[in-house]
């Protein structure tokens, strides 16, 4: 392991929640999983994150179901309620703890996004964020009003205007007895037909805006987080290096977009197992993994590269001899990687399964990679103080292993160690998130406070 200087010697680790409700990355087939949709899954776990001091709890977005060859994919969790509607209800059971709502900008529009997250901002006292995605495929497109689809660079494009958008919306509302402010875009900057000039409707919270969350890991995506975001959620929250040199990236292209370097907030995702023992825990984490990744999971993800059902496959034996049946990996599969050339893709992993020897179901959890921090609660407690004070991150948004009880462990054990070291608030100090996770004010109001412009979309 490379030591690195701790840059940051008294920095605080922050965490978040990510209450995940699909993917193999959470146990939910195991009889002790409760239901990843029930309202009372989703206040246990906001109420542990709360009694543990968490910044925030926050839900990701999945606007159309996956599905396997036609077939709706029923290995892994499938629907999820909306995030927005979804804690505004947990607005109502919490007093303090932030509210992260993933809100598309391709197909949503920006009048009714501002107003909703607005919405939520005010409903819960100045506690609301939106995580702005774009979504990664066509197939997710169909299902919408607009149709078809954009590309990359233009679904970034879409989202600066819809996100500036949003922005001058809150920032217009009137002061009792002032004018009404009306917001001007032309539809060409949304790409929509008309031009519209929106009258904001709904008033600010105590903390100004909603905060803003980003998450996009592309150098378009980055440099879009540098210019808009309050916080970046990233997938980079298992290899220190690696996180490292994400933070060095990012944060120069915070500084090239005139920005304070320390601006914008890195959150990874990432998941925590601990044990009595080093050994404990380590058991623990291989038992882990084969429960999400089941031997029909295993075989699902390979036959989707390979574009067949490969169920009366040996998920303990090798990879098919055979090369794949399609060319490109489709939308319709709801994979992040669609498009992606499935013999490029099989050359790899029979490359990998034969140098490391391992079957279909070990090359999948070999595979579906980030192992987190695993250790005893010590342990643990140190190396993520490491990864803070080393400026790697600001915090971490944890996935609980299993739902509604796997964040029990981290806010009884490892909270506390972390207290210890001084590490950890004891308190919560703020009543908005903006305060929990130490923002400025809103881009766009501090660059009104000092008359410059704001950041360039
Ligand atoms: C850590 C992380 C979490 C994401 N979560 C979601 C999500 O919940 N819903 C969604 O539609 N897209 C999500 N995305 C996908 C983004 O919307 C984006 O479409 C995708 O990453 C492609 O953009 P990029 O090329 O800049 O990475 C996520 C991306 C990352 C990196």
């Amino acid at each position: 392991m490379t030591d690195h200087p701790l840059v940051r010697p008294h920095a605080q680790v922050h965490f978040g929640v990510f209450f995940q409700g699909v993917n193999h990355t959470t146990i939910w087939s195991d009889p002790e999983s409760g239901s990843q949709t029930d309202f009372a899954s989703f206040e246990r776990v906001v109420r542990t994150a709360e009694r543990g001091l968490f910044d925030a709890f926050f839900l990701g977005e999945g606007l159309r179901l996956r599905e396997s060859r036609g077939r709706l994919h029923d290995l892994d969790v499938v629907g999820r309620p909306d995030a927005v509607t979804q804690l505004a209800a947990l607005a109502a059971v919490t007093e303090r703890i932030g509210l992260v709502a993933t809100q598309n900008t391709t197909y949503n529009d920006p009048a009714d996004l501002a107003r909703r997250l607005q919405s939520l901002d005010v409903l819960s006292g100045g506690r609301a964020a939106w995580n702005v995605v774009t979504t990664d495929n066509a197939w997710t497109g169909a299902n919408f009003r607009r149709g078809g689809y954009l590309d990359h660079a233009e679904r970034y494009e879409r989202a600066a205007a819809v996100l500036r958008t949003a922005r001058a919306i809150w920032d217009a509302f009137p002061d009792a007895g002032d004018d009404v402010s009306r917001v001007e875009v032309a539809g060409s900057a949304l790409r929509t037909p008309a031009d519209v000039a929106i009258d904001p409707t709904t008033p600010r919270s105590p903390q100004g805006h909603p905060v803003i969350f980003q998450a996009g890991d592309s150098p378009a995506g980055r440099d879009f987080a540098a210019a808009h975001a309050d916080v970046i959620f990233s997938a980079h929250g298992s290899v220190l290096d690696d996180a490292l040199a994400f933070a060095a990236d990012v944060r120069r292209r915070v500084v090239a977009a005139g920005r304070p370097e320390d601006d914008l907030k890195i959150f990874p995702g990432t998941s925590i197992i601990v044990g009595d023992t080093p050994a404990d825990a380590e058991e623990k984490a291989r038992w882990v993994r084969s429960q999400q990744v089941t031997p029909a999971t295993a075989l699902s993800i390979v036959g989707n590269v390979w574009g067949e059902d490969l169920s009366g496959y040996d998920p303990d034996g090798p990879l098919p001899a055979h090369d794949p049946v399609v060319e490109e990996l489709g939308g319709e599969r709801g994979s992040a990687t669609t498009g992606a050339r499935t013999r490029e893709i099989a050359q790899k992993w029979r490359a990998i399964s034969e140098a490391e020897g391992l079957s279909i179901r070990q090359l999948v959890i070999r595979n579906s990679g980030e192992r987190g921090f695993v250790g005893t609660p010590s342990t643990v407690a140190e190396e993520l103080t490491r990864w803070v004070r080393t400026g790697a991150v600001d915090g971490f948004n944890i996935t609980p292993w299993i739902v509604p009880s796997g964040l029990d462990d981290i806010v009884d054990r490892v909270v506390p160690e972390l207290q210890e070291r001084g590490a950890y608030r004891t308190a919560y100090e703020g009543t908005t998130l903006r305060e929990h996770v130490g923002l400025r004010e809103p881009l766009t109001r501090r660059a009104a406070a000092a008359d410059v412009e704001a950041p360039a979309a």
